[in-house]
């Protein structure tokens, strides 16, 4: 096994992965780059982001609350699985990484394939419902609906190194139990 590290966080969308990474890379003494789902999804044309090849989000309301889905077609698979074929050519150079990933589907097996050959942690990142939405409405930024949508599909089927609740601890104090648990 290579001794470049990974940690993989996976989280619905506001549940504070970008405040844990950046976290980490403050209280870390070793050098991680940020990879970022939203860095290879800004590489597409805008048109992308609403068509049926790239990705659609379909807003529904459900018992009240709104929802909204999101679609991909085969310009946005390919997108996201050259993506993950980059993360990996970043390890292998030596680049340890920190995976910011919302893992619905297929991709979770996908991911743990390819990053066999590293020393990998994966996070958990919790957050209830309730306060996901408050940070989507606060936010302005992001669709209200999102989150739920995601909630039931993001932890299904995964094993965590370690878990966090982002509703109870601060990113910094989020960062000291990642780090805890690589070093362990
Ligand atoms: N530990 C925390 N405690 C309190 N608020 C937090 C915490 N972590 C994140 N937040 C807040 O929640 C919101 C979303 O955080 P962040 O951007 O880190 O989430 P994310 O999971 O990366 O979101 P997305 O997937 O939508 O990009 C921000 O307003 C942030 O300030």
């Amino acid at each position: 096994m290579q001794t470049t590290k990974i940690i993989l966080l996976n989280g619905v969308g506001s549940s504070g992965k970008t405040s844990l990474a950046r976290a980490l890379q403050a209280a870390s003494k070793d050098v991680f780059l940020h990879v970022q789902m939203d860095a290879f999804l800004a590489m597409l044309p805008t048109r992308y982001l609403d068509d049926p090849d790239g990705f659609t989000f379909v807003s529904s309301t459900v018992e009240g609350k709104d929802v909204v889905s999101i679609h991909s077609g085969p310009v946005a698979q390919r997108a996201m699985l050259g993506m993950r074929h980059a993360i990996v050519a970043l390890a292998s150079e030596g680049n340890n990484l920190i995976v910011d990933e919302v893992l619905l589907g297929d991709e979770k097996n996908d991911y743990a394939r390819l990053f066999e050959p590293f020393q990998l942690i994966t996070v958990g990142v919790h957050c209830p419902l309730q306060v996901l939405e408050q940070r989507e409405r606060q936010r302005g930024d992001r669709l209200v609906g999102l989150a739920r949508w995601q909630y039931d599909k993001v932890h299904t089927g995964m094993t965590y190194g370690v878990t966090v609740n982002t509703s109870e601890a601060t990113p910094e104090e989020c960062a000291q139990v990642v780090l805890r648990a690589l070093s362990s």
